[in-house]
């Protein structure tokens, strides 16, 4: 490939050391000139070697003029006389990889006598950074003091808002009051032309309403109605990002890799994109919620229901609850129709995992104006326009549309679903024996295939449709069932869904993958092992 033209090229003091500095539009690279003399030379200490390095001008978060810095040679400042033979000085902030998708902000001071050829240097850069269109200026940011540890506060203050000052982010920061307070401003009074990205500080329940206040709102401006399952809803235009500080970060799992605030932060300020799909649930003609990242009927349905229950417990609820569900082993008869994606290159059983810049999440290189509304009727008869239908009684009914891969099961649900591949990834889990049924709880918690049961089988698809067993599901207002009649027994038949850890009374559901709807600050998982080519671990201490 054709090197891009060099911008500048200088020699500058990286400590004691000497280097030679080049800028292109593409990246800034600095190489030792003194390393063959170094090599030879017993008395460097390997702590203080400063060795080559180099950065994208994409990853550069800052650079600034560095004031009042002391070169430092082998762990002690210069004397006076070489301080101030070397005035001048700059700094470079970039992005540095860690391990385990950790990123971390990285700090370079070049020295040299010459301050003019430095503030050239600085407005240079700064130049190059400001031709970076994608990079936000203006964020909107929603902090939910009570998520999680309720540290959401703390995190941001300390760990993510002088990194947005450092590269010149201004923020107005709105920390919520109570439930729902992000999403009905979002909805209705937020501004959102003074902005280039909305940014929720919590857990994916804050994650879901900053969502369900941006989508309501893009429909409402688009004329679309939310409340017609046939309608394709519009693309929200403005990217959202994910500061982590809740109790389930699973989507900055799915997207960044880890749940850590400052890699969020990086991945905000350095601009990136990935596309994510949404899910619209309905219920008879009526919108119900959005959903990005798991539907679950039956066993997690039951969970979440339970574990509401014991609030007071905090999170270890989700342990007993799981663990008293797992012993009712209650299963629900009912009816799945589904239309599957024919037309994907992946299926849910390939083990090919949603990467950066994945093929499936590129939809294959076809355009997101491929969506027409085609195969989207309602299914009435058993095929139709290659709808399927499956009917039994089931333990759980899942559709997840990422991994939802997290600690506790670090594969996740279903291991090889895409962010943005316009589908959902269908996972039935017939009645079968407890012993059976913990067999495919427990491969969630390790590589085994949980697939790889007879009783369990999985599709990759675009559209569903669940009906409960004998259909009697009464009208809903809320979570309250209208008309409830006792001839319909005091037990009911149906189960309620969990919809991204939200509860869903109604058990008739119909659902639409929607490709792309939102656009995240993310750019999906990097492969591990090119971490560190892809890093430039550039100087050991500089
Ligand atoms: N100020 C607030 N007080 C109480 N609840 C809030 C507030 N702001 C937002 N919420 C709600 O809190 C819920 C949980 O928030 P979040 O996802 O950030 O934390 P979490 O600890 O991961 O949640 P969960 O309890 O679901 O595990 C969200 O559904 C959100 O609507």
């Amino acid at each position: 490939m054709e090197e891009p033209e060099c911008l500048l090229s200088s020699r500058f003091f990286l400590k004691s050391t000497i280097f030679e500095v080049n800028l292109s539009r593409i990246r800034l690279t600095w190489r030792n000139l003194q390393t063959k003399a170094a090599s030879g030379s017993h008395n460097t200490s390997n702590k203080f070697k400063v060795v080559s390095g180099s950065v994208p001008v994409c990853e550069i978060i800052a650079v600034y003029e560095a004031q009042g810095i002391s070169p430092i040679k082998n762990g002690q400042r210069w004397t006076q006389e070489q301080e101030k033979a070397c005035q001048g000085a700059f700094t470079v902030s970039y992005v540095e990889r860690e391990g385990q998708h950790h990123w971390r902000p990285r700090d370079v001071t070049f020295h040299w006598p010459d301050t003019p050829t430095c503030r050239h240097w600085v407005s240079t850069i700064r130049e190059q950074i400001s031709l970076l269109n994608h990079r936000p200026k203006r964020l909107l940011v929603y902090i939910n003091p009570n998520s999680g540890k309720r540290q959401a506060k703390q995190i941001y203050e300390q760990r993510v808002a002088p990194l947005f000052s450092r590269a010149s982010v201004s923020t107005h920061v709105i920390v919520t009051r109570d439930r729902d307070h992000a999403k009905d401003h979002l909805a209705s009074d937020a501004d959102l032309t003074k902005y280039d990205g909305v940014v929720c500080v919590g857990g994916d329940g804050m994650f879901s309403e900053v969502l369900h206040g941006l989508l309501t709102r893009t429909q409402r401006d688009a004329g679309v109605d939310q409340n017609s399952a046939e309608q394709n809803p519009a693309p929200c235009g403005i990217r959202v990002g994910i500061i982590p500080a809740g109790s389930t970060d699973c989507i900055c799992y799915a997207s960044v890799g880890t749940n850590d605030p400052v890699t969020s932060a990086l991945h905000i300020i350095v601009g990136d994109s990935h596309a994510l799909d949404v899910c619209s649930v309905h219920h008879r003609n009526k919108f119900l919620r959005y959903s990005v990242s798991m539907l679950g009927y039956g066993f997690y349905g039951d969970v979440l229901m339970d574990s509401e229950k014991k609030r007071w417990m905090g999170p270890v609820r989700y342990s007993v609850s799981g663990f008293t569900t797992f012993l009712a082993h209650h299963s629900y008869e009912g009816t799945v129709y589904f239309l599957p994606a024919t037309d994907v290159s992946g299926s849910p059983r390939d083990k090919t995992k949603c990467r950066a810049g994945c093929l499936p999440c590129q939809r294959d290189g076809r355009p997101l104006s491929d969506d027409s509304g085609k195969d989207k009727e309602t299914p009435n008869k058993d095929h139709h326009h290659g709808w399927q239908m499956i009917q039994g009684k089931f333990l759980a009914i899942n559709a997840a549309s990422m991994s939802c891969a997290c600690p506790r099961s670090p594969e996740g649900l279903s291991p090889a679903a895409h962010l943005s591949d316009g589908t959902t990834d269908l996972i039935l889990v017939r009645d079968c024996s407890h012993f059976n049924f913990l067999r495919h709880l427990y491969r969630h918690t390790n590589t085994d295939d949980q697939f790889d049961l007879g009783f369990v089988e999985v599709h990759r698809i675009r559209r569903f449709r669940f009906v409960p067993g004998n259909d009697l599901e009464p009208e809903w207002k809320g979570d309250r069932p209208i008309q409830f009649s006792p001839s319909y027994g005091c037990q009911p038949t149906w189960g309620r869904w969990s919809c991204d850890g939200e509860v869903l009374h109604q058990a008739t559901i119909e659902v639409g993958v929607h490709c792309g709807l939102i656009q995240l600050f993310a750019r999906g998982i990097e492969a591990q092992e090119g971490f560190q080519e892809q890093s430039t671990p550039s100087t050991q201490t500089v």
